[in-house]
C-alpha cells in the first residue's frame, strides 16, 4: 500500500451494475459527478473502462495466497492453500507460510477450482446480416464475472478465405481481457484452403477446424468438401469439428413451414427437428470413421445425436460430444411464447429441444458419453432479433451463456447430485484443456499451471438476470434462474478480476493461447489405420472364403 488513504465506494451505476473502486477521500465527490456524466453518455460497458482507467480498484499484487479452501482438480480434491506468483500457481500445500507482501484470500468452506474454459463462443461474429453483440472485451468481461477464464472462439473465413478470416479475428481479439484461442471454420474447399489450414496449424496455433453441415447457401459444406477437410485434419493432427444438421432438409423444412403460414419463432423448431440432427451426426461420425480421424460434435442438442455418439463411442470410434448450457437447461416450450421478443431470444441452431432431451444430455455428461460443456455464446439483442419478426428464418440464431455456464452447470449437475465436484471441474475446464492440448497449463490447479482460478461458495446464492449481467444484450435466456452456489472470486492470469459482485478487468491484457496439434485424441491413431483397413476388408474376405 502507498501512504494514501483509500476507501471503497459504490459509484453511480452506468450499466445497472454496482461496482467498487478505490479512491482518495477528497476526490470522492468529484468522481461521483464524473461518473454521473459518463452514465448519461456511455453504453452498457462504459463502467468497465472507468474502473480500469479512472481508479485503482484494488492494489493488485503479483503474489496471492488462497487459504483454507478445498482445492478441486478433475482427479482429486484436498484441503490445501494455493500460492500464486507472477501469474502462475507455484505451490499447492497445507499451511503455506508467506511474507507480508502477499495478499491473502480466505477460502474456508469454499471450493477452489480451475477457471472455466468455454470451448464454444462467437464474439463479434458477422452472421445472418448482423454481428454478434458482444465483442472480445465485453464477452470476456461477462465470462470473468461468471467464473470462465478462457474461451475458444470460432474464427470465420472472409469469403471462404481462412487466412484472411484468421487475421481479422487476431485484430478483433486485441481488446481481450482474458486468455483465449481460436477454432477456424472451413466453409469451402480448394487448394488455398488446404494450404492455409497447414499454415494455421504449423505457424499460428490452430488445432481445430469446424465444418457446418447446415446453413445452406452460407456456411454449409458438401459431404465431398467435408471429406477433404477431414483428410487434411488427420494429416495435420487437427481436430475436425462439426455442426451436425442436414442443411438441405432444414432448408426444405423452413420453406414448407413458412408456406403453411407459421412465421413465428416456433417455426424454427418445427422446421429442423431432432432427427435431422441425428442424421447429420451419424453421417459425420461415419465419414470421420472412414478417414479414421477424431471428430468433435459441437452443440449436441438432442437424444438423436446423443444416440449416434453413444453407439460410436461404444464401438471405439474417437468422437467427442459437446452439449451446451442452453440445451442442458431449457426446453422448447419457450419458443411457443406468444410474445415475439421472449420467444425469439431462444432461437439458436440446432434448436432447443422438447423436454426430455436436456435431461438425457445431463445423464450422458455424468456417465462420460459426453465430455465437456460449452455455451455457443452468440449474443444478439432484441433489436437484432426483431429482424425476423415476420419470418422466423431471419431471426439471428444464437443465445447468451458465457457468463452463466459455470453456475447453470453447477446447479444442474452438482446441486442435483448428478456429478461430484471433481467431475464438475472435468466437464467445465479440464476436459477442454486436454482435448485442445493445453493441459496442464490450463484446466488444473497444479504448480506451474496458469493461475486461472475460481472460488465457489456452495452456500452462496445466485440469481441470473439481464438487469445484472455483463453481456451487452438486453435479454437473458436464464432470466430469473435462482440457485444455491456462487462463484465469489475469479482470478485470471494471477489477478483478482471478480470479487463478490465487483469486476475489475483490463482491456488488452488477454493472451492468445496457441493450441498445439496432435493432442491426446491422436495418440495411437496410426496403429488403428492398419487395423481399420483390415476391419473394412473383413466382410469381403468372408464372402471369398
Ligand atoms: N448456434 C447458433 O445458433 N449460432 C451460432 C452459430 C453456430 O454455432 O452454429
Ligand atoms: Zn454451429
Ligand atoms: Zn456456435
Amino acid at each position: 500500500m502507498t501512504g494514501r488513504v483509500y476507501v471503497r465506494a459504490e459509484l453511480a451505476d452506468c450499466s445497472r451494475r454496482g461496482r467498487v473502486v478505490i479512491v482518495p477521500l477528497q476526490l470522492l465527490q468529484l468522481l461521483i459527478l464524473l461518473q454521473l456524466v459518463l452514465s448519461a453518455v456511455a453504453d452498457g460497458i462504459c463502467g468497465l473502462d472507468v474502473d480500469k482507467e479512472g481508479c485503482q480498484w484494488e492494489q493488485q499484487t503479483s503474489k496471492l495466497l488462497i487459504t483454507g479452501g478445498i482445492v478441486v482438480n478433475a482427479d482429486r480434491q484436498q484441503q490445501a492453500d494455493v500460492y500464486i506468483e507472477d501469474g502462475l500457481i507455484r505451490l499447492v500445500a497445507q499451511n503455506i507460510k508467506v511474507s507480508d507482501d502477499v495478499r491473502i484470500i480466505d477460502a474456508t468452506g469454499k471450493f477452489v477450482m480451475p477457471g472455466g474454459i468455454d470451448p464454444h463462443t462467437h464474439m463479434e461474429m458477422p452472421f445472418m446480416g448482423t454481428q454478434t453483440s458482444d465483442d472480445f472485451f465485453t464477452g470476456q468481461a461477462a465470462a470473468l464475472a461468471g467464473g470462465t477464464t478462457m474461451h475458444i472462439d470460432f474464427a470465420l473465413p472472409i469469403d471462404g478465405d481462412i487466412a484472411a478470416g484468421y487475421e481479422s479475428y487476431v485484430k478483433k481479439a486485441e481488446k481481450s481481457c482474458m486468455d483465449y484461442s481460436f477454432h477456424m471454420a472451413v466453409t469451402t474447399w480448394n487448394d488455398n484452403v488446404a494450404k492455409d489450414m497447414e499454415n494455421l496449424v504449423k505457424e499460428k496455433g490452430i488445432n481445430s477446424f469446424k465444418f457446418f453441415l447446415a446453413y445452406k447457401g452460407s456456411l454449409m459444406v458438401t459431404d465431398e468438401q467435408f471429406l477433404q477437410g477431414l483428410r487434411k485434419c488427420k494429416e495435420l493432427g487437427a481436430l475436425a469439428q462439426v455442426h451436425a444438421e442436414n442443411g438441405d432438409a432444414v432448408a426444405e423444412g423452413q420453406a414448407r413451414i413458412f408456406a403453411q403460414g407459421i412465421t413465428g419463432p416456433e417455426g424454427h423448431a418445427l422446421s429442423r427437428p431432432s432427427l435431422l440432427e441425428g442424421e447429420a451426426t451419424g453421417r459425420a461420425i461415419k465419414l470421420a470413421q472412414f478417414v479414421n480421424t477424431p471428430l468433435y460434435v459441437v452443440h449436441v442438442m438432442s437424444t438423436d445425436a446423443l444416440d449416434e455418439i453413444s453407439r460410436a463411442r461404444a464401438a471405439g470410434v474417437r468422437v467427442v460430444g459437446e452439449p451446451v448450457a442452453s440445451g442442458l437447461a431449457l426446453n422448447d416450450s419457450v419458443l411457443w411464447d406468444p410474445d415475439f421478443m421472449t420467444a425469439s431470444k431462444y432461437v439458436m441452431s440446432p434448436p432447443i429441444r422438447p423436454a426430455g432431451h436436456g435431461e438425457a444430455l445431463q445423464a450422458a455428461l455424468a456417465n462420460g458419453v459426453l465430455q465437456l460443456v460449452g455455451t455457443d455464446h452468440c449474443a444478439f439483442n432484441s433489436k437484432q432479433k426483431a429482424a425476423g419478426k415476420s419470418d422466423f428464418r431471419l431471426i439471428p440464431n444464437g443465445v447468451n451463456g458465457i457468463e452463466e455456464r459455470m453456475h447453470i452447470v453447477w446447479d444442474l449437475m452438482v446441486n442435483s447430485g448428478r456429478v461430484s465436484v471433481m467431475d464438475y471441474v472435468r466437464i467445465t475446464s479440464t476436459a477442454c484443456a486436454q482435448i485442445f492440448n493445453i493441459y496442464p497449463q490450463k484446466g488444473a490447479i497444479l504448480p506451474g499451471s496458469d493461475a486461472d482460478i475460481i472460488i465457489m461458495n456452495p452456500k452462496g446464492n445466485t440469481r441470473i438476470s439481464a438487469e445484472t449481467h455483463h453481456s451487452t444484450i438486453d435479454t437473458n435466456i436464464y432470466e430469473g434462474w435462482s440457485m444455491k452456489g456462487n462463484i465469489e472470486t475469479t482470478i485470471s492470469q494471477g489477478k483478482v478480476v471478480w470479487d463478490k459482485g465487483h469486476l475489475n478487468v483490463e482491456r488488452g491484457v488477454g493472451r492468445y493461447i496457441p493450441l498445439p496439434p496432435f493432442g491426446p485424441l491422436f495418440d495411437g491413431l496410426d496403429k488403428l489405420d492398419s487395423a481399420q483397413l483390415k476391419a473394412f476388408r473383413a466382410p469381403v474376405q468372408r464372402a471369398v472364403e
